[in-house]
């Protein structure tokens, strides 16, 4: 089953924000209908998103300031804009050939996904690893398999798996509403836990990596992801754990020279006070909800993409 696809002349996406209670997909046939869908996170996960932005081209039929809501749909994932803009080069040759590049950026991203999962699990040594994860880098942030959790899904494939700690990921619950749903339908052994707890667990030594997905990596390796993803990676520094980056090189933004110059989203108050929308809070009470961080390069053991291992 693919996360996303173009079929019958329209996008199909998993709805996630329905996950883990029902599996309803979406049938997409405007830019709009496609906004509204990348702003709430029925469609999600930088590599996901670029292929959402290609497709999202052919249906803006030529439309330049629909083109252009589209790109701006969510600012730090670098793969949304460069899809759109990979798809959009070709818009003076027609829809045929904007709808072939989509297609094209959707089969590459399905074989990068492969390679990510190959490379990172020859990366990694020992046989029964114990890895830890945030946010959701399965296959439903990409078209099929993943990112980190790809990788994971590897291992688990290799008999090499001994059990993935997942972080819940809050406000929005990534992990514990599809990471731990996509590591069921694998039958990978997991266990949550609460995001606060990830660098007391990585300190106390029980797990061997951490593995984690990336929406933008600048040119010297500052790689902003969900956030909780710094304080994982300052507690892996402190215990002596690899932190390794996977992500497909479309990820990387060679224009943005250091994470200083990451724009990163803030979604607002309603996703921190709520929680599946049930009030958690005083009325008033105020939030900051940043989506992301950026953790220095200094602090990645590696990063693994599609066609390479960087060390920073
Ligand atoms: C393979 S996905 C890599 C990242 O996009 C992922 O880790 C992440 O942070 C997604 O955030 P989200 O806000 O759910 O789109």
């Amino acid at each position: 089953m693919r996360t996303i696809d173009w079929v019958g002349g329209a996008i199909e996406l998993i709805d996630q924000t329905l996950l883990p209670d029902e599996l309803v997909k979406l049938r997409i046939t405007t830019v709009d209908e496609l906004v509204d869908a990348i702003r709430r996170l029925a469609v999600r996960g930088a590599p996901a998103l670029g292929v959402a932005g290609a497709f999202g081209v052919v249906l803006a039929d030529g439309d330049r300031k629909a083109i252009a809501r589209l790109r701006a749909a969510r600012p730090t994932a670098a793969n949304l804009a460069w899809g759109v803009d990979q798809a959009a080069a070709h818009l003076e040759e027609g829809r045929k050939a904007v709808l072939a590049r989509a297609k094209r950026i959707r089969d590459e991203d399905i074989a990068a996904c492969v390679a990510m999962g190959e490379r990172g699990a020859d990366l990694l040594e020992g046989d029964r690893l114990r890895v830890m994860t945030i946010c959701n880098t399965g296959a439903l942030a990409t078209v099929e398999r993943g990112t980190a959790l790809g990788v994971i899904q590897t291992l688990h494939e290799r008999g090499r798996l001994a059990e993935v700690l997942a972080l819940e990921t809050r406000p929005l619950l990534q992990g514990a509403r599809l990471t731990a749903w996509e590591l069921e339908r694998m039958g990978a052994p997991y266990r949550l836990v609460a995001d606060s707890a990830g660098p007391y667990l990585l300190a106390k030594g029980g797990v061997d990596a951490v593995l984690i997905g990336a929406d933008r990596i600048a040119a010297n390796g500052d790689t902003a992801n969900k956030i909780g993803s710094y304080s994982l990676a300052l507690g892996a520094e402190r215990a002596g754990v690899p932190f390794i980056v996977v992500a497909p090189e479309t990820t990387i933004d060679a224009a943005t020279p250091s994470g200083e110059h990451i724009e990163v989203e803030d979604r607002g108050d309603d996703e921190v006070v709520n929680v599946r929308g049930v009030r958690i809070a005083p009325e008033g009470a105020r939030a900051l909800n940043p989506a992301f961080d950026v953790t220095p390069h200094d602090l990645i053991s590696a990063i693994v993409t599609d066609r390479r291992v960087f060390r920073p």
